[in-house]
């Protein structure tokens, strides 16, 4: 790996295969022996909004802060825009907008005068068109209106926007954010997400973290899964579902019946909702075969079809556990 030079350049321009960020055996081990992190090998590509999924106390937030530089790995290393951190951090940071642990704010200024003081304290931001600037982040998140408020008025959800526009304050290669709709309502989720696709049309890679499945399902284009510290899988967010097998989904007005005949052809998991009844497919049977043993035991088949697998079904498949969505 190339070294930092004594004079720090611009970050390395990235080009199309290469990764935003790059671990390699990422590490973290704390103080009280908790080892929160276990060998991770992250590859972001530039362009994508990358999820970062596990369940609570999985290790993501240890990664964020080894990769923005607020805590130094045990061992193993991160490159973020090309450039190995924590080493980097002074020229690399600038390039990278982060939201982590929810903004900070003083309530008893208004939203723009909160942006106007992050401003301030940017020493490369230039003081006469910092009014522009703040203007215009604020109209980038859609608190344009409500620019005037004191932020203690402020909705959970317009405060993550207000953190979001202090992010966007500069030009961004990538955003960090981490568990960007935590807390939440779902309109203010929407707003988010639907922010966050935004973002990313322009080009900026987004890395965010969640507990969320369907989240990462609905704005990612690629992920990783975490779980206990390790990296479960990572890739594009279709290819990690589709080495799965959806369920398969019977609707019948006799479901008792469906579920005996299923597990007689061998589907494992059957379970009974009202009329529609689900299971894991038989390993070794054609579902035509499964269809037709149904309808000759006299069932009334109205629905016969295998459900697109879902990202949790791929996390169940590779880990053998729920995933845990407490808290
Ligand atoms: N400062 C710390 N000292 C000791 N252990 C810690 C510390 N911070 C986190 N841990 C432990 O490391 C593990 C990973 O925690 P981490 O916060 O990185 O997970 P997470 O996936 O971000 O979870 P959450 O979504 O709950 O924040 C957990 O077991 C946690 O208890």
């Amino acid at each position: 790996m190339s070294e930092t030079p004594a004079t720090e350049p611009e970050p390395e321009q990235q080009s199309a295969g290469d990764g935003v960020i790059v671990t390699r055996a990422l590490t973290k081990r704390y103080r009280g022996g908790q080892l929160a992190v276990d060998g991770l090998d992250l590859a972001v590509p530039a362009g994508s909004v990358f999820g970062f999924l596990g369940p609570n106390g999985s290790g993501k937030t240890t990664t964020i802060r080894m990769l923005m530089g607020l805590i130094e790995p045990t061992s193993g290393s991160a490159r973020v825009l090309g450039r190995p951190m924590p080493r980097s951090a002074r020229a690399v940071l600038p390039h990278v907008g982060a939201l982590i642990e929810g903004p900070a704010l003083y309530g008893f200024l208004s939203g723009r005068d909160n942006l106007l003081r992050y401003d301030a304290a940017d020493p490369t931001a230039d003081p006469r068109t910092r009014r522009t600037r703040v203007a215009a982040a604020l109209d980038r998140v859609g608190l344009a209106a409500a620019a005037g408020k004191k932020a203690k008025a402020y909705s959970l959800g317009m405060k993550q926007r207000l953190g979001l526009a202090a992010a966007l304050l500069q030009p961004r290669r990538l955003l960090v954010l981490d568990e960007p709709t935590n807390g939440l309502d779902p309109q203010g989720m929407r707003e988010i997400r639907s922010l966050i696709r935004e973002l990313a049309s322009d080009g900026t890679t987004v890395f965010l973290s969640s507990h969320l499945l369907d989240e990462i399902e609905q704005v990612c284009t690629h992920a990783a899964v975490m779980a206990q510290g390790r990296l479960i899988t990572q890739g594009p967010v279709a290819d990690l579902a589709a080495g799965t097998r959806g369920r398969l989904v019977v609707t019948t007005p006799d479901p008792a019946d469906t579920a005996r005949i299923l597990k007689e052809q061998g589907a494992a998991d059957v379970v009974i909702a009202e009329d529609r009844v689900s299971a894991e497919p038989p390993q070794d049977r054609d579902l035509a075969e499964v269809n037709a043993a149904l309808v000759t035991a006299g069932v009334r088949v109205r629905g016969f079809g295998v459900e697109r697998p879902s990202l949790e079904d791929a996390f169940v498949a590779l880990t053998g556990e729920g995933f845990d969505v407490a808290g």
